[in-house]
């Protein structure tokens, strides 16, 4: 269980008596990178909402970087992005440096004062994402690629070993999308960090991701990519078309 980030099993969660995950199996090694895929409504965003336990699940288990959720407490160990966060009232009374450093207050305890070690994490993050020069603009004025670029400067500040992300490349353009992938991928490979990306984007997710969850309520597939392009079940249920969409450039 040690080397594992995340483990899931037999889970089933709902809204108001319906299911939207149902009897969910799969377990995540440290340093993959997971993509997470399936049609609208198919239980993606409910599942990470289990995971960061935003959503209590009406049956199975979850394990955290080898802890049972129940006891997990390190949620400076994460680092989360949620979905649709990019949309900012203009007039957002906040500028990147201090969205950035608010992504430094899980690993504190109260008193909540900022130290100069958060101030060290703070710059070196934004060095790291190219934003240091926008360190003082409102969040709410910049381009949504820029935008997105500060939270997830804010998800990565404290060099988290897990990254969950919910679809964060909805609103870019697909240049910025790209580079915005290769971030993802850069963190994964060079920092060691396993990280879960839902995305739509199954004709660019191969590129990046080591593994594949495609989910339907239930999992449809979950395994390696190579698996996943090599399967004839798959090739039965996507078509050779579907398959070679989401294979095509891994
Ligand atoms: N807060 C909620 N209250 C009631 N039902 C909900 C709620 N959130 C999601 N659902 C329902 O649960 C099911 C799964 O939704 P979920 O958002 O997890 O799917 P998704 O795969 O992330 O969808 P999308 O790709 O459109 O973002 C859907 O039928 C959805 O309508």
């Amino acid at each position: 269980m040690r080397d594992k980030a995340l483990s899931v099993q037999n889970l089933c969660a709902g809204y108001h008596g319906s299911e939207a995950l149902q009897d969910v199996c799969f377990s995540v090694n440290r340093g993959d990178y997971l993509g997470i895929c399936g049609p609208n409504g198919s239980g993606k965003s409910t599942l990470i909402k289990v995971i960061l336990g935003l959503i209590t699940p009406t049956s199975g288990e979850v394990n955290l970087l080898g802890t049972p959720k129940s006891n997990f407490h390190r949620w400076d160990r994460i680092g989360y992005l949620p979905q649709g966060l990019q949309f900012f009232n203009p007039h957002f009374p906040a500028t990147v440096d201090e969205v950035i450093r608010l992504g430094r207050l899980s690993a504190k305890k109260f008193p909540r004062r900022f130290s100069r070690e958060d101030t060290v994490a703070v710059e070196r993050t934004m060095e790291w994402m190219g934003i240091s020069h926008i360190r003082g603009s409102m969040i709410g004025e910049l381009s949504g690629g820029l935008r997105q670029r500060v939270l997830l400067a804010r998800a990565l500040v404290n060099d988290p070993e897990l990254l969950i992300l919910d679809e964060p490349t909805t609103a870019l353009d697909p240049e910025t999308r790209e580079s915005f992938y290769k971030l993802t991928f850069e963190m994964n490979r060079e920092r060691k960090s396993t990280v879960l990306l839902v995305t739509h984007d199954t004709a660019t997710i191969g590129k990046y991701a080591s593994h594949l969850l495609y989910l339907d309520k239930k999992v449809i597939f979950y395994g390696d990519f190579d698996d996943f392009c090599n399967s004839s079940e798959m090739t039965g249920f996507f078509g050779e078309h579907g398959q070679h969409l989401v294979c095509h450039r891994h």
